[in-house]
């Protein structure tokens, strides 16, 4: 593996040696999942559970050549505590007046009864979306497993990583690119908050941006009012955290604008930890830096949900599955996360 894939890994690595998770990966028969669980089967600090039907699961392994043998397998259909899982699931949902045959149905999606498992406390931690969208698998998250307490909302984070030339890595931290659809100044204030705790976790000490197309005034509009506010009071409830807002990318990343555009900004030209006032931008952002910037970008990681619980772009690779199942399970013994 190349530097910039081993970042920071030694630390999670170390975690989970000391303390070895099982993880479920909800979509047994993607190539890339098994490719990820066979490099985890090597490993002796992350346990792989494989939720699809055992048969399909070994025909597409052999088919692309993954040697998964030893690997848990659990079917929806033939599952020996699914009686109990529906009854939980019935409990869980009964404000939605669910009943034992439409949880059960529920329950053979993949999502919703890898969801349980976790819930269940059969395994620690769940990463999906290599074939499932993101709303498909977080859904069942928000549903079951909730917003931890002291949590409003459940937001999400990329923790985009490049190498230097000269040997390291730069780091960022961007939210939210893959929750929250158009989250109003509060909302914001919690994302933002959970962003650098995640930022932290990587190395990253956060210098928060609050993205616009604006800079400090040069422009005018109800999301620059937005991105403004949200920065004013963050920094009202972080007196220490440095904190710019609003700003544009350019003024947040580049000293020699930062200088034209806001010369008194504490973070202008030097931040590392990026908030966007919608998920139209978070998204496209995160991709552009990751497809023509060269990064790699690891997430979306959930913030703020009861379990870990993570998803990934269908887009991603197997090392990517890999590096975020680790990331995931490490998390399950980050209190902070
Ligand atoms: C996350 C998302 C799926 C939730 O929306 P939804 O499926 O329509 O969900 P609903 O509004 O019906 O809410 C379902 C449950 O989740 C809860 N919920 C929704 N958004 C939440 C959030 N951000 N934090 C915590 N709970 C949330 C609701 O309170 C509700 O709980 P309940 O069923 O117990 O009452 C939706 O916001 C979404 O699609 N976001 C964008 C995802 C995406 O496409 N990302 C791009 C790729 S990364
Ligand atoms: C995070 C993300 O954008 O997911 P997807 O590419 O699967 O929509």
């Amino acid at each position: 593996m190349e530097e910039r894939k081993n970042f920071g890994f030694g630390v999670l690595i170390d975690i989970l040696k000391k303390n070895p998770k099982t993880i479920v990966l909800t979509e047994g028969t993607d190539p890339r999942i098994l490719e990820a669980s066979s490099r985890l089967l090597a490993s002796n600090f992350l346990h792989p559970i494989l939720v699809g039907d055992p048969d399909k699961i070994y025909e597409v392994a052999e088919e692309s050549g993954f040697n998964i043998r030893g690997s848990e397998i659990i079917n929806p259909r033939n599952f020996d505590r699914m009686d109990e899982m529906v009854e939980m699931f019935c409990e869980l949902r009964k404000s939605k007046g669910v009943t034992p045959e439409q949880a059960r149905e529920i329950l053979y999606q993949n999502n919703y009864f890898g969801t349980m498992l976790v819930k269940m406390g059969i395994a620690d931690s769940l990463l999906g979306g290599a074939t499932y969208s993101t709303a498909d698998t977080v859904r069942p998250a928000l549903q079951l497993i909730k917003t931890r307490p002291g949590n409003t909302l459940v937001s999400s984070c990329f923790i985009l990583v490049r190498p230097f030339a000269t040997g390291g890595n730069e780091v960022f931290a961007m939210g939210d690119c893959g929750i929250n659809i158009k989250p109003n100044e509060d909302e914001l204030v919690e994302i933002a908050e959970e962003t650098v705790r995640c930022a932290r976790i990587f190395g990253v000490d956060p210098k928060v941006a609050f993205l616009s197309y604006s800079t400090y005034g040069s422009g005018k509009g109800e999301d620059v009012d937005k991105m403004r506010n949200a920065a004013r009071k963050t920094k009202e409830r972080n007196p220490d955290l440095p904190i710019s807002g609003e700003i544009q990318f350019d003024a947040a990343v580049s000293p020699r604008v930062a200088k034209k555009k806001c010369p008194q900004s504490e973070v202008a030209g030097n931040a590392n930890t990026f908030i966007f006032p919608d998920i139209n931008a978070g998204n496209i952002g995160y991709k552009i830096a990751q497809r023509m910037g060269n990064f790699s970008a690891y997430g979306p990681i959930l913030l703020g949900l009861n379990s870990p619980i993570n998803d990934l772009s269908r887009g991603c690779t197997a090392d990517e599955v890999y590096s975020m199942a680790i990331i995931t399970a490490a998390l399950a013994d980050n209190k902070d996360a």
